[in-house]
């Protein structure tokens, strides 16, 4: 299906021209306040614009880990899954060590357990293009080494937008990456040159 956006409007920021054609990972990055989020919340359709054009399938956008209903359980938000989007949610649930979370309420998990909920969520929702943004931050080294194991699945049949203040997660994982910026969404060939824009400091990696 891949994803096209014609002349795209977003505040501050040239109008942006792009196209992923390849399912894949994806990057995007930019300094804080530039207009990720902005620019998912639009290709999600939660976002109005008034100029531009966006072609893309089924976008599938988790955009806060913490709006989900405090008082519910996993189980609640699996229910209002299809079917086949329920027995990978459980699958997913088993696969990343999630089975003690199904106890509690949601307002008792931690951000971490919180993330990887969501994340067993986006990754179970039948779409063809699926917004990631940072919600792998708060997990710990070996369920992110679980869930990017399980990216490399997702990715073979969609298109995965992945945003993080990693850049060296980005890099490593990325089939390509777009930094954000003034000037528009642009290509990234050379992440030393992206991490200066960025202002991205090594040291607190
Ligand atoms: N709820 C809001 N109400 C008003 N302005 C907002 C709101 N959320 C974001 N903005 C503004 O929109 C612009 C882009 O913000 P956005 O959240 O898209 O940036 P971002 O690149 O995702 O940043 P970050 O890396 O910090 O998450 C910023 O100037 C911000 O002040």
């Amino acid at each position: 299906m891949g994803l096209k956006i014609k002349n795209l409007k977003i505040p501050d920021i040239s109008p942006l021209d792009f196209e992923i054609v390849e399912n894949g990972l994806y990057g995007v990055i930019g300094r804080n306040g530039i207009g990720k989020s902005t620019l998912f919340g639009i290709l999600s359709g939660e976002i109005g614009f008034s100029q531009g054009k966006i072609e893309s399938g089924r976008v599938a956008y988790l955009p806060d880990v913490e709006s989900f209903e405090e008082s519910l359980k996993m189980k609640d938000y699996f229910e209002l899954l299809k079917t086949k989007e329920k027995d990978k949610a459980k699958a997913l649930v088993s696969i990343f060590g999630a089975d003690t979370f199904q106890k509690k309420r949601i307002g008792q998990f931690s951000l971490g357990m919180k993330q990887l909920f969501a994340t067993i969520l986006s990754f179970s929702i039948d779409c063809d293009l699926l917004i990631i943004d940072e919600l792998f931050s708060g997990l710990d080294v070996s369920k992110k080494a679980l869930v990017y194991e399980e990216v490399k699945k997702v990715v073979q049949e969609k298109i995965v937008l992945l945003t993080s203040h990693n850049l060296k997660e980005i890099e490593h994982f990325c089939n390509q990456t777009y930094l954000l910026s003034e000037s528009g969404l642009n290509l990234v060939t050379d992440f030393d040159e992206a991490a200066k824009e960025i202002g991205y400091m090594d040291v607190f990696f």
